[in-house]
């Protein structure tokens, strides 16, 4: 239905109705506006946007402009855009398909703020689609992909909504006007939290998609003599092709089984939250923060190496790379922008540094930074054991959050206040956040393939994916693997010699598992990845539906170039 919409439409997109909009009242509403608004968002008798971002803030949330001013006389908000600054700038569906939007604005009563809360405001005429009194809408216009979004701009002129309008199953604002406190200010970003953790899953499926598409053609793809006089090879027999795509693959079941644990992490938090127990909301928000900023910058760059690993059909719009890489690139913004999400999870490591400096027990997927050992214990390693891999990649990651979290208070000694400290030392936090998610993605990876109720032939090629992804990470990222002495040189050439072999391991098995992932050719909308193979006569009748085609000598030929033409051969 929603991709329908959105393809028929070509400028309506009622994605964010589902993955925002309608998440935002499940999880923000109280029962009663439950019954107003869940069953028509569900059944698309209304159709929402989500209605956060402004023209001069995204990230910084607490900085928004849009504001909910509460009128007891009427007890009624008024939602109005005080500067231009505060016009609604992106959100998805906005422009011309929403009906109604959840709108974060600073909500003020009896003369106080309380900040960023989300409220209900429908936008346009449920009889004739058009804009509400004291609302102004539009396109933001076209964007690098996702064009069939209409990614929209929004202004409110003092326009009055019920105070029931208030999504108040957190926070509340009595009829009075009193202000009743939620358990956690932070409880308003919920659903911020939960989109993110879907982003995970996104990503996966983005470079699952990307690799089905490169492995198929590579295979069928043939080009250059790898012996003089021998038949042309498929080029998934070059190594260096297999180097680009590989990784890439097993990166998808990585992010795959990662999206799984965020799932379960996800329900069994937010469930003792509902109960009242908030003691997982901190760790929820570090692990969807680091894992969506992470899985979309490694998914976005990976797309890219799979469309490059195309050659020149790669480029054309007939792979479907050029799009898949558009959306991923969306994701690395959309959300939380990748780099202030992996700052959250930053902060929240040197947070968990500082307590386990305290002699307090770690749990969760920060345990490992109070076992690992400061002074590494060099020695051969065996380095197709994934038990010494994952050891690794937690000793990197701890090894890493200990320096950027000692060199910060190392800033605050010499007189530095916390957050210029913070500010200098914020590539380091960024690089620890980072390595800390890829030992997470790689302990998970681990223990998953250990523990998959699978085939044992299955589990034996997973292990060799997961193997690939493990000696990928350490060979790519070898000086954080040597700094200390952790692992030697010979510990990285057995690594790299281990990894040529899980290359030539995974090559027959390669199509297998993409088509593992089971994506329809409806889904893949790639000629060069289509499940028959067919790509060379696929790839001439895509060329000739071109709308440059229908005529065999275009206008412009007789508006510009033979005019053109003529002038310059007046000239000879
Ligand atoms: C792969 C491709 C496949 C194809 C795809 C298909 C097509 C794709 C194309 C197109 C569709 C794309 C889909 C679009 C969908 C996107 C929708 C949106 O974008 S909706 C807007 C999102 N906006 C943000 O996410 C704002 C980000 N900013 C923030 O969240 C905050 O401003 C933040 C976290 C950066 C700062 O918030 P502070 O300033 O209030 O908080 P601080 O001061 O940093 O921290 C205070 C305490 O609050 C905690 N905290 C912060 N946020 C929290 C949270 N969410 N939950 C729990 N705690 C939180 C912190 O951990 C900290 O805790 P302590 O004090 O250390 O204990
Ligand atoms: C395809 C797409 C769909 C979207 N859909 C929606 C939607 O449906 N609803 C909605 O509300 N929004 C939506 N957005 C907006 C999106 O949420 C914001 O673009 C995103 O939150 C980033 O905020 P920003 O654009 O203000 O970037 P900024 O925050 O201005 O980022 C610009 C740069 O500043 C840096 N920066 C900012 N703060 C810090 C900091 N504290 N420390 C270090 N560096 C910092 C960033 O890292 C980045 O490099 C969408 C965006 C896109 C691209």
């Amino acid at each position: 239905m929603a991709a329908a919409l959105q393809t028929l439409g070509g400028g309506i997109g009622i994605t964010l109705h589902w993955i925002a909009f309608t998440p935002t009242i499940e999880q923000q509403a109280t029962e009663e506006q439950k019954k107003k608004w869940l069953k028509l968002a569900q059944d698309v008798a209304i159709v929402g946007a989500y209605a956060q971002t402004e023209m001069g803030h995204g990230t910084f949330v607490r900085g928004l402009e849009t504001t909910a001013t509460y009128d007891p006389s009427t007890q009624e908000f008024v939602i109005n855009s005080p500067t231009l600054t505060s016009t609604k700038w992106w959100p998805g569906g906005l422009g011309k398909t929403a009906n109604h939007a959840t709108v974060m604005a600073q909500l003020y009563t009896r003369g106080k703020c309380y900040g960023p809360h989300n409220f209900m405001v429908q936008i346009r005429s449920l009889e004739n689609h058009q804009p509400c009194p004291g609302v102004t809408l539009g396109d933001i216009g076209p964007k690098m992909e996702s064009n069939g979004n209409d990614n929209g701009f929004a202004r409110f002129d003092h326009v009055r909504i019920p105070r029931e309008n208030m999504l108040m199953k957190f926070a509340r604002v009595e009829a009075d006007g009193t202000y009743v406190q939620p358990p956690s200010s932070k409880l308003a970003y919920s659903n911020m939290v939960y989109l993110r953790g879907t982003f995970v899953m996104s990503a996966a499926q983005a470079l699952a998609s990307a690799t089905t598409i490169a492995v198929r053609y590579s295979c069928v793809r043939r080009q250059s003599e790898m012996k003089p006089g021998e038949p042309e090879p498929q080029i998934l027999e070059y190594q260096t092709q297999q180097y680009k795509l590989f990784p890439q693959l097993a990166a998808a079941y990585a992010f795959w089984f990662a999206s799984w644990f965020m799932t379960q992490q996800h329900g069994s938090i937010t469930g003792s939250m509902e109960k009242g127990d908030m003691s997982g909301l901190a760790e929820l928000h570090a692990l969807s923060a680091g894992l969506k900023s992470y899985t979309t910058a490694v998914t976005a760059r990976g797309i890219d190496v799979c469309r490059m690993a195309c050659g020149g059909h790669g480029y054309s719009h007939a792979s479907g790379l050029p799009a898949l890489f558009g959306g991923a690139a969306a994701l690395c913004t959309a959300e939380g922008e990748n780099t202030v999400m992996m700052l959250q999870t930053a902060r929240y490591l040197v947070k968990c540094f500082a307590q386990s400096q305290a002699g307090k027990r770690l749990t969760g997927t920060v345990a490992y930074l109070s076992a690992v050992q400061p002074s590494p214990v060099a020695g051969n390693r065996n380095m197709s054991d994934l038990g010494t891999l994952v050891a690794a990649f937690q000793h990197r990651a701890a090894r890493m959050v200990r320096h950027a979290a000692m060199q910060m208070q190392g800033e605050m000694q010499k007189g530095k206040a916390r957050e210029d400290a913070w500010n200098s030392c914020s590539v380091l936090l960024i690089k620890a956040a980072e390595a800390h998610v890829h030992s997470f993605v790689v302990r998970n990876f681990a223990e998953t393939v250990q523990t998959v109720e699978v085939d044992e032939s299955v589990r034996a090629v997973l292990t060799s994916l997961c193997q690939l992804y493990s000696l990928y990470g350490i060979t790519e990222h070898a000086g954080d693997f040597l700094k200390d002495g952790y692992l030697t040189g010979r510990d990285i050439d057995a690594a790299s010699s281990h990894l040529s072999a899980m290359l030539a391991r995974v090559r027959p098995d390669a199509v297998a598992l993409v088509d593992a992932f089971d994506l329809h050719d409806k889904i893949l909308r790639s000629v060069l990845g289509r499940y028959d193979g067919r790509v060379y006569e696929h790839l001439y009748e895509w060329a000739k539906k071109s709308p440059l085609n229908k005529s065999e000598v275009h206008e412009s030929y007789y508006k510009y170039l033979q005019p053109f033409l003529k002038s310059n051969r007046a000239k000879l």
